[in-house]
């Protein structure tokens, strides 16, 4: 069963009267990772957001499950059931890496026998070891910023995560480890996994590619080379 689906989705802003896109259909499945590409002012972002639970489309409706977004408690459905990896890592630069994770797990109402071991675990399957995760993020890398960020939407166990430019600005080698991460986390670890990117090194590994054209619509446009 699709963990997300589209049907018919049309998005205008407030204030404007053209729709940035209209009639957008598609469904996301547990154990795939999908790519949203389009060009600049495509609408990516703004889809991104719907998805997130950010918005609420104008027309048609987004599904999480099956219920339709607009009838959830959208504050809950981005606190518990979805992972958002976004450019602008929002995590909390004077705080640690460790007590990023367990301010949001404590936000979601995670709870494990020992959440601060629990989180120790998480950031260390995304690379950050012990002290690392000991220091104030202020003072981690782009690479281990982008990774604490990863294990922050892990947090709450959730299986859609959604990626905006999940390895920009970063350099070759940790960008190829945080894409292993995203590949990883769809093949293995079962998760709806859905990126919005530019990059080919992403997209090369994409069970779906999906182009936002300016027209507005969402066109199936094949799968990666190494998926
Ligand atoms: N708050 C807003 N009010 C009105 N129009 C908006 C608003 N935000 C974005 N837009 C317009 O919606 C369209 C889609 O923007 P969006 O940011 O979603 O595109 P994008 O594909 O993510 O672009 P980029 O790759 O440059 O980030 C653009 O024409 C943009 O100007």
């Amino acid at each position: 069963m699709a963990v997300l689906s589209l049907k018919n989705v049309g998005y205008t802003y407030e204030k404007t009267t053209k729709p940035v896109f209209q009639g957008l259909n598609a469904e996301f499945e547990p154990g795939r990772l999908y790519c949203i590409v389009g060009k600049s002012g495509a609408g990516k972002t703004s889809l991104l957001s719907l998805l997130a639970g950010l918005d609420i489309c104008t027309e048609g409706a987004i599904q999480y499950e099956g219920e339709d977004l607009r009838e959830l408690d959208r504050d809950r459905y981005r606190a518990e059931k979805i992972g958002v990896i976004f450019q602008s890592y929002n995590l909390l630069l004077n705080k640690t890496a460790l007590e990023n994770i367990e301010l949001s797990m404590s936000i979601s109402g995670v709870r494990h026998k020992d959440n601060r071991t629990y989180a120790l675990a998480l950031l260390e399957s995304v690379g950050i070891d012990r002290e690392t995760a000991g220091r104030r993020v202020l003072g981690l890398s782009g690479g281990e910023q982008q990774r604490v960020g990863i294990a922050r939407a892990l947090s709450h166990e959730p299986k859609l995560l959604l990626a905006d430019e999940p390895s920009g600005n970063l350099d070759r080698e940790t960008e190829r480890d945080v894409i292993d991460i995203l590949v990883d986390l769809a093949h293995v670890q079962n998760k709806c996994v859905i990126i919005v990117t530019h990059s080919h090194k992403i997209t090369r590994f994409a069970d779906e590619i999906w182009g936002l054209n300016k027209g507005g619509r969402l066109v199936y446009m094949g799968k990666g080379g190494e998926a």
